[in-house]
């Protein structure tokens, strides 16, 4: 059987991340693509001249064309302009909007039958208007964020109670913002829920407070720290995660920008939630129940992410 196909819609500091992740992982052939001339060819030689070291099967081609993007099985799409120190997520929204409407027309035209997951941002809008230009199905067009953001939870609460991340379940929900929705209750070490580890005395309330709001800001830390771009290293491996749950029909319960309709009150929204991905792409979206604060919490986000999605539809008519 031929291996399957991903392609990688930029070939920036995610793309060649997600690339040497993907050809590590034998999940398939890739195929680099971007606008700029030499970055995917390199990206994609460098990548493929580690093979005999690491011993992988997998062919790596850059290209600036989208016809070498046909018969794709997996789209990952990072094209678009990553935010400076001093910037917020929404101030890429103008700019990442235009690539987002070639990007989609390139996966339209040549690889419709795909499972495509956005990564630009400001992620829950770019994902929105990336289907709307695609027009491929809803539930093989999702965005990731909710498993970025839930692994910086996990990391930082392994951190705090000095246990294994393998013990850590974590759920942040609603759109990759300042507005994101960490929800305590439904995660856990161990299986017990955070609020009851607080009552155990393991860690206190100021603590987690702490973390959830250093959870909050992981983007921003990163963005920070590195001064010329953002993060990549967790982005890319969070990607590759839902990419091999759709290749492998896994059936994993992740949190991602998914199309909801109906599930959680809202309707014909893209916005981060709780999700089965398997070969049918988005298979469900669980319908979680959320306490009054929770779901508080929530609604700011959903609003903040309609906020978006109307200013998409102020800049281009034609999502109007
Ligand atoms: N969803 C998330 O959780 C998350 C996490 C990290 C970064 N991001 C976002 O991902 C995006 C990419 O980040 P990065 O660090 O890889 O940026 P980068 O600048 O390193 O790479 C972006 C690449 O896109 C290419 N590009 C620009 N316009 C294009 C077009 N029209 N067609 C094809 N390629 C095009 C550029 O040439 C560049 O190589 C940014 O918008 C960033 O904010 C999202
Ligand atoms: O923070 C950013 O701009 C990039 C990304 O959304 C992240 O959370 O790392």
């Amino acid at each position: 059987m031929a291996r399957p196909k991903i392609a990688l819609i930029g070939a920036g500091q995610i793309g060649g991340t997600l690339a040497h992740l993907a050809a590590l992982k034998e999940l398939g052939d890739v195929v680099l693509f971007d606008i700029a001339e030499g970055t995917p060819e390199g990206k994609a030689l460098d990548i493929a001249e580690s093979g005999p070291s690491e011993g992988f099967d997998a062919t790596l081609k850059g290209t600036q064309s989208y016809a070498d993007i046909a018969g794709a099985d997996v789209c990952i799409v990072t094209a678009g302009v990553p935010r400076k120190p001093g910037m917020s997520r929404d101030d890429l929204l103008g700019i990442n909007l235009k690539v987002m409407k070639s990007v989609g027309e390139g996966i339209r035209d040549n690889a419709p039958d795909a499972f495509v997951i956005c990564i630009t941002n400001p992620l829950d809008a770019m994902v929105w208007a990336l289907r709307e230009f695609s027009g491929l199905p809803h539930n093989k067009v999702c965005g990731m964020a909710g498993v970025l953001d839930s692994a910086r939870f996990r990391h930082f609460l392994a951190e705090e109670f000095d246990v294994s991340m393998k013990d850590v379940t974590a759920f942040v929900l609603g759109g990759h913002g300042d507005t994101m929705v960490p929800l305590t209750r439904y995660s856990t070490v161990a299986g017990i829920p955070l609020p009851d580890l607080v009552k155990m005395g393991w860690t206190n309330q100021e603590n987690l407070d702490a973390i959830v709001q250093r959870t909050r800001d992981g983007g921003a830390e990163i963005v920070g720290l590195l001064k010329t771009g953002s993060a990549f290293y967790a982005p890319a491996t969070a990607g590759i995660e839902m990419a091999e749950a759709y290749l492998k029909d896994q059936k994993r319960v992740l949190p991602c920008a998914a199309y909801v309709d109906g599930a959680l009150g809202l309707k014909g929204m893209y916005v981060g939630v709780p999700t089965v991905i398997g070969a049918g792409g988005i298979e469900r979206v669980i319908d979680i129940k959320m306490t009054k604060d929770e779901q508080a919490m929530f609604d700011n986000s959903v609003n903040a992410v309609k906020g978006l999605v109307e200013a998409c539809k102020g800049i281009d008519n034609s999502l109007a």
